[in-house]
């Protein structure tokens, strides 16, 4: 994929402020021990999705899951877990301001029931969610979106583009002060609807994403480990989704949604979706923004239009990244519920991190 021109000699160095993941899973128990020095490791905060089962639901839940995240990573030691409600058809309100006046929690994810990995709690009723809507565009708070619709007459590969005409055009028309995310956009659309948009709109765009498009699926055999939702799109998309990261525009900003479920879960009949690239996270991005000639807008999309977004400071810490020869990682890791495969880009990482 690389241009030749754009490439960077051996011993090129960048220096970028500390990276945020504005969109990840850290699952629970097992699990979480075991995927989440992959993200502290390199990032300075993250957005945890609350799609546990069952979900992070209220202020309650979620101070809870995050002390179990600070029983494995300690709070202070360098990475800081901002943690989401699951909107629910009775999420309270009052109980979603409270968690954010308290500090609890950062945002609202809503997942239209059934779109994806553990939404079955999701919302039906879009008018039955109006209130905390309401409540959260009255103090700031913004509402991360899982953008597919999940109607089965619509294909798969066009459901995000449905769903900005569906249900997102709508929503924010009725809602406009309300801050909203698309997380992790996939199609040329969703940077159009992102690009046109005046305020309170911002995309997350997934590693993955940015480099594989569906023929890394489907072509010369099942892929299962390529396979996530929203599913990766045609090569036109692909491309879009670079030139939207790479640009600079603070509206669009790294969500890595790295989703780990174990080889057994993904090479099923029926297999799960999600992409674990927590590992090598920031060695593929220097890659892809190196290839397309924008190594220097990395800390733009990775480090400052995230916080800037939601409001909050850039980290003060810094990581280094430095060409040289391939760096090597596990092909997969250990975790107590079994193996987990990280992702594979396809070509060899040149970028080493350190922090
Ligand atoms: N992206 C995925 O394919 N899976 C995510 C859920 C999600 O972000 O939609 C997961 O929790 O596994
Ligand atoms: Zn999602
Ligand atoms: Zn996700």
């Amino acid at each position: 994929m690389a241009q030749l021109d754009t490439l960077l000699p051996t011993g090129s160095e960048i220096t970028l402020r500390k990276p945020d993941d504005w969109h990840l899973h850290l699952r629970d128990g097992a699990m979480l021990a075991a995927v989440l020095p992959e993200t502290a490791r390199h990032f300075g905060r993250a957005i945890v999705m609350p799609n546990l089962v069952p979900p992070v639901v209220t202020a309650a839940q979620a101070a809870a899951y995050r002390d179990r995240i600070y029983a494995i990573w300690p709070q202070g030691a360098g990475f800081t877990p901002l943690m989401t409600l699951y909107l629910t058809e009775e999420t309270d309100p009052e109980d979603v301001a409270h968690a954010h006046a308290a500090g609890i929690a950062t945002a609202v994810k809503l997942y239209p029931a059934g779109a994806t990995t553990n939404s079955a709690s999701g919302v039906r009723d879009f008018a039955k969610v109006r209130p905390v809507l309401e409540k959260m565009a009255e103090i700031g708070m913004p509402l991360c979106v899982h953008g597919e619709v999940t109607d089965h007459s619509v294909d798969i590969f066009d459901r995000e583009a449905v769903f900005i005409d569906k249900v997102l055009k709508p929503l924010r028309k009725k809602t406009p002060d309300l801050k909203v995310v698309m997380e992790h956009v996939t199609t040329q659309d969703a940077v159009d609807y992102v690009r046109d948009s005046k305020k309170n709109l911002a995309a997350t765009i997934t590693t993955h994403h940015l480099i594989i498009n569906r023929n890394h699926i489907l072509a010369g055999g099942i892929k299962p480990h390529y396979y996530c939702l929203p599913v990766a799109k045609r090569e036109k998309h692909r491309v879009a989704l670079v030139q939207a990261a790479v640009s600079g525009d603070p509206r669009f900003f790294l969500g890595t949604d790295s989703a780990p479920h174990t080889d057994a879960n993904k090479l099923l009949p029926c297999g799960c979706a999600g992409v674990f690239s927590a590992t090598n996270t920031i060695s593929c991005l220097a890659e892809v923004f190196e290839a397309a000639g924008k190594l220097k807008a990395l800390e733009a999309f990775a480090a400052l239009n995230g916080p800037k977004f939601y409001g909050l400071k850039p980290n003060d810490e810094t990581i280094t990244l430095t060409k040289g020869d391939p760096i090597s990682y596990p092909t997969r890791i250990e975790t107590g519920d079994g193996p987990v495969t990280v992702f594979d880009p396809g070509f060899p990482l040149h970028w080493h991190v350190a922090v």
